[in-house]
């Protein structure tokens, strides 16, 4: 089969991100958390001691020897203070600890508050049958060990996984590069700029570019982009191929938008590959973004996504996103979806892929957007994401779903 025939989604991806390398590396030195904060992690996160790192108390209360309490009051010998090396339980007494202080020598069992009848200095246990020897103890290491990896190399430094490295605190974090992310836009009919308000007086026969502005907003806000680039260029071969040279020079990444279909002044996967492309496929069974067209130079993803401005927003979200993610040093590219129940079905059945607008409507369900087809500037606007529908959909149901916003 040619290699740029058209293919499943699932497929298409799949190749291309087998073909993609990733960015460099960096090392910082004691970073603020908003340094890390959606970096992309380049070395395993290793535990430098047990966590916790010694036992400490789950509750507040008293730490104290289980058949002792059972057996009677005891007296309140001292305390247990959070954040400094606890005494010894002598035999005999309970002494009173909080949440999170170190368990001392000789103690078994911490009774909370509420289990305990506290009179004249000393503690009466009056529910024996509702605590066992051991309880409200966390034990040193048993979170993890000394030495185990807790965050493996391709994480995104999520909160979660914040909590991790702070709780370590190493003085240094290498982290993949943020990648720099070009986009080209293509059309001689176009009017483009910098900001959305340019092109204040056109003709009937002109449009102002909304794929750009798109894209940026679609990659923009990503927290492992660094910067994203714009331009424009117009349709021939030329001109289009030494844009793609010296863009893809430049970035990590280079998406293009519009002339990858058939039309005479389609000259976008030529000029790829006239560049010095390594074309991957051509064409999608997937709708919209069916002509999608994607490449590589130096490892680097080259994606022709389609003009139409839906077909930009599907193939940018559901094909794109998971390559600059490759590049990007994520370990996980395309991670599975969430589903949501889509409550009631419109249209026609297609025998390929079809990526539908839709807007949520409650925890984990969604309806379709009122739009016209892949050109539609207005009826998306509105829309959550889209649903993946597989090849002969043709009912409400579960489908695999897709936010705009990355
Ligand atoms: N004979 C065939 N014609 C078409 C096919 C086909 O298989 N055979 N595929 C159709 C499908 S599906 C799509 S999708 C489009 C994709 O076409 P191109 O990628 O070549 O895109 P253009 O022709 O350059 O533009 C299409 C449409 O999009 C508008 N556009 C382009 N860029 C922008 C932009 N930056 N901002 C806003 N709008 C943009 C452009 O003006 C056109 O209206 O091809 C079908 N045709
Ligand atoms: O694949 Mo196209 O975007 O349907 O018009």
């Amino acid at each position: 089969m040619d290699p740029l025939d058209s293919v499943a989604p699932s497929v298409a991806l799949d190749r291309l991100l087998r073909m993609i390398g990733s960015v460099g590396t960096e090392t910082l030195q004691r970073p603020t958390p908003r340094e890390l904060a959606g970096r992309v992690l380049a070395e395993p996160l290793v535990l430098d001691r047990d966590s916790p790192a010694c036992d400490v108390s789950a509750m507040d209360g008293f730490a104290v020897r289980m058949a002792e309490i059972a057996a009677g009051p005891l007296p309140v010998g001292g305390e247990c203070r959070i954040g400094t090396a606890p005494p010894r339980l002598a035999a005999g007494i309970a002494l009173r600890i909080y949440t999170g202080s170190p368990i001392p020598a000789g103690a078994d069992t911490v009774v909370p508050l509420e289990l305990v009848k506290e009179t004249d200095g000393t503690v009466l246990l009056h529910a024996v049958d509702s605590l066992t020897a051991g309880a409200n103890l966390r034990r040193q290491g048993e979170n993890a060990r000394c030495g185990a990896q807790v965050i493996p190399v391709g994480t995104m430094i999520s909160p979660a996984a914040m909590t991790a490295l702070a709780a370590v605190g190493p003085p240094t974090v290498a982290v993949y590069r943020r990648l720099r992310l070009a986009i080209l836009t293509t059309g001689d009919e176009l009017v483009s700029g910098p900001t959305i308000s340019h092109g204040t007086t056109l003709t009937r026969w002109q449009l102002r570019d909304s794929n750009g502005p798109a894209l940026e907003a679609l990659f923009g806000t990503a927290s492992w982009i660094g910067t994203v680039t714009r331009g424009h260029v117009l349709d021939t071969l030329a001109g289009l191929s030494d844009a793609i040279r010296a863009a893809s020079a430049e970035a990590d990444a280079l998406v293009l938008t519009g002339g990858v279909s058939k039309g005479a002044y389609d000259h976008v996967p030529a000029a790829v590959l006239a560049a010095g492309g390594e074309g991957v496929f051509h064409r999608l069974n997937a709708r919209p973004g069916r002509p999608t067209f994607a490449a590589v130079i130096d490892g680097k993803p080259i994606i022709g996504l389609p003009g139409n401005p839906l077909a930009v927003l599907t193939s940018g979200r559901r094909i794109v996103t998971p390559a600059l993610r490759q590049r990007a040093g994520f370990s996980a590219c395309d991670p599975p979806s969430p589903t949501v129940e889509l409550v009631e079905w419109s249209g026609k059945s297609l025998p390929l892929t079809w990526w539908r607008p839709v807007t949520l409507i409650g925890p984990g369900h969604a309806t379709l957007a009122d739009l016209r087809g892949s050109g539609d500037t207005c009826g998306p606007a509105s829309s959550d994401g889209f649903i993946e529908a597989p090849p002969n959909s043709d009912k409400a149901g579960i489908y695999g779903y897709y936010s705009w916003m990355i």
